[in-house]
């Protein structure tokens, strides 16, 4: 349904079934949170844990904890929550480190299977590229920087043997086809990591069936884990037994507490953990991930979609330029529009209680997570965009001087 108006907002919040997820969110009053695709907020629960672990576990149990309360198998419970929003068997899936070291250590341990040349695509978000390039120093292997527009075949044919590449796009949320890049890496003899941090707890993945076998991705975007939440890796069972990651760790030995003299890594995708795990920060990850439980993926990905096209079609009358594919099209949940001023745009938002951010040098960018936003709050978020936009009250030089870096 096209909206045109607050009531035909109004009228899709009545009849949505993810509504009630709302109230697992404590959000501040008077703001509408356009930027969970950067930060999500905490849930309810998740802050319950913290205190829950922080004052009774660590604080009474002290290091009984790591048994009595779970901590020693919470990389892989988490994991194995993760796993089935993104359609992968739960033991493939081990929440550890940050995003840039899984790349490091799954690209390493790729590249040792597959000599030849990393690549990653030109405008792709900065770290995947960041990495990649130490890699290949490390190494000396060659890198290509691919052209971000090309497609699978282009790729492949370059020559790349491990690539890296968003499934869905921190600048224009456009959505890649897994599985048809999996088919020409396939035919490539070349092996794709997919960066999912834009993607988990938003679209609809199912990495199985697209063929996916190696993934990286956030824990605290749409997955709500706080900031600096610990990521996680995907390793598909056969072909991470295959793999040998530089960072062999205690953590990631077969069997830890033997005190081994030498290194056997551990089963599967257990072979990616390195050190001791952050328990304050996984524990809040592992109850964030609760609020996932029996929510149908699809619906939170149409609903992102729905809210995005809202959005759009407002800013239409705005005669900015998209970035993000359009209303209608299949899109993650951010939506992208270019504004020479763009910083002051959303400084001025942000007084308002809108909250989005910007990406230098010009891209406004607005993330619509369906488990805390109504159609009725991207209505009133285009409301107050229209506004800031038409008065130009963006220009003003509390705005215009830039302070933040976020
Ligand atoms: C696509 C993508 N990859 C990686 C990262 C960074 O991950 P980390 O800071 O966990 O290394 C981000 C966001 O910060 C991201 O958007
Ligand atoms: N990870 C971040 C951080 O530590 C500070 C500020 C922002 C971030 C982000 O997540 C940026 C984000 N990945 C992006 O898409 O721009």
């Amino acid at each position: 349904m096209t909206v045109h108006s607050r009531k035909d907002a109004e009228a899709l919040d009545a009849a949505d079934p993810l509504a009630p997820l709302r109230e697992h969110f404590d959000l501040p009053e008077g703001v509408i949170y356009l930027d969970g695709n950067s930060l999500g907020p905490p849930p309810r629960s998740a802050l319950k844990r913290l205190h829950e672990t922080a004052h009774n576990h660590w604080g009474k149990d002290l290091i009984k904890s790591w048994n009595t309360a779970g901590w020693i198998d919470l990389p892989k419970t988490c994991g194995a929550k993760i796993a089935t929003l993104v359609g992968a068997d739960p033991n493939d899936v081990i929440v550890c480190d940050s995003v840039s070291v899984n790349i490091f250590k799954l690209a390493s341990a790729l590249l040792k299977l597959h000599p030849g040349a990393l690549a990653y695509e030109q405008d792709e978000f900065p770290t995947d590229g960041y990495i990649l390039q130490g890699l290949a120093n490390l190494t000396n292997s060659p890198l290509i920087k691919l052209n971000h527009q090309g497609g699978p075949v282009e790729a492949f044919a370059g020559g790349a043997s491990v690539l890296i590449k968003s499934a869905v796009h921190y600048k224009t949320a456009a959505i890649a086809d897994i599985a048809a890049w999996e088919a020409e890496a396939g035919k490539a003899g070349a092996v794709i990591i997919w960066d999912l941090s834009h993607a988990a707890g938003v679209i609809n993945l199912d990495l199985e069936a697209a063929g996916a076998r190696f993934a990286v991705g956030c824990g605290y975007k749409y997955l709500n884990g706080g900031p600096g939440a610990p990521a996680f890796v995907y390793a598909q069972r056969k072909a991470a037994e295959k793999l040998n990651q530089p960072l062999s760790g205690w953590m990631g030995h077969a069997h830890a507490f033997d005190f081994a003299g030498d290194y056997a890594p551990g089963e599967g995708v257990k072979r990616f953990a390195c050190g001791t795990p952050p328990i304050l920060s996984m524990s809040v990850l592992d109850a964030a991930l609760d609020v996932f439980a029996d929510i149908d993926m699809s619906a939170v990905e149409a609903k992102a979609k729905a809210l995005g096209d809202i959005f759009l079609l407002r800013a239409q009358k705005l005669s900015l330029e998209s970035v993000s594919p359009g209303i209608g099209e299949s899109r993650g949940g951010h939506v992208s529009l270019k504004f020479k001023d763009g910083y002051a745009v959303v400084q001025a938002l942000i007084a308002r209680g809108v909250i989005g951010d910007f990406r230098t040098p010009d891209l406004m960018r607005f993330g619509f997570a369906p488990l805390y936003l109504g159609y009725s709050d991207v209505w009133d978020a285009a409301d107050a965009f229209e506004q800031v936009m038409t008065s130009e009250s963006w220009n003003a030089p509390e705005f215009i001087t830039r302070k933040a870096v976020i």
